[in-house]
């Protein structure tokens, strides 16, 4: 497995901004989350940092990654453990040079194996593909197919999959070669965070 992410799972994040976004996110790492995102996508800085600031020790007092979306400044600024960019939002290797050889960079491929070969190569540490199914956070993103997954084994690097990410339909993108299950609604919007994220920890065999 990749030297600065290791494993396999759920990959939690968060639905913007909320009063009990720590407790959330708390319940989530309790119920098995391996991996978290902080994305919200308001431009109130100073909320934005202080909440990656609390969300990065949480989650180092738990041993589970803590990946700002979109921002590198952010992620810097915070001491995050990596920077998620989308096509829009910056690039590897501007991200490498800004937050270390240690940093998880994950990056969006959509439905692009292209994408997902190229970025790799430029030293991604994961990519992700999607969106797999309709995504109530997301209505209007692309499609991915679950053939994708299969298709990018070779590349070597751990493979996200993101976008309507459910506990009934997640155990076929595992199957198809996913190592993280990438999912906002299904958790954050469930009435027990906790719960749900059991529901998805258990998708994988053996963890
Ligand atoms: C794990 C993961 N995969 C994909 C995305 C989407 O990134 P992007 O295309 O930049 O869209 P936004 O999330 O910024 O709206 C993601 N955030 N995380
Ligand atoms: C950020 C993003 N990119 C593609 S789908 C998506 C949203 C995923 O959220 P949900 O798990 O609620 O479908
Ligand atoms: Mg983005």
């Amino acid at each position: 497995m990749h030297a600065r992410l290791r494993g396999r799972g759920l990959y939690v994040i968060t639905d913007g901004p909320r009063p009990d976004l720590l407790d959330v996110v708390a319940q989530a790492i309790a119920g098995g989350a391996r991996l978290v995102q902080y994305r919200d996508k308001t431009t109130d800085g100073a909320r934005r940092l202080a909440e990656t600031m609390a969300l990065q020790a949480l989650c180092a007092r738990h041993g589970v990654p803590m990946i700002v979306n979109d921002d590198i400044e952010l992620a810097r600024a915070a001491g995050a453990d990596g920077v998620h960019l989308g096509e829009d939002d910056g690039d590897v290797v501007a991200a490498r040079s800004a937050l270390g050889p240690q940093a998880i960079i994950g990056v969006s491929c959509y439905d692009s194996l292209e994408r997902a070969r190229s970025l790799a190569a430029a030293g991604a540490d994961y990519v992700a593909f999607g969106a797999f199914f309709p995504s109530p956070t997301k209505p209007n993103a692309g499609r991915a197919a679950p053939e994708l997954l299969r298709q990018s084994a070779a590349l070597g690097v751990p493979r996200v999959a993101i976008g309507g990410i459910t506990p009934d339909n997640g155990g076929s993108l595992i199957e198809a070669g996913a190592d993280f299950l990438a999912v906002i609604s299904a958790v954050f919007g469930a009435p027990d965070v906790q719960a749900a994220a059991e529901r998805f920890a258990r998708l994988f065999p053996s963890l």
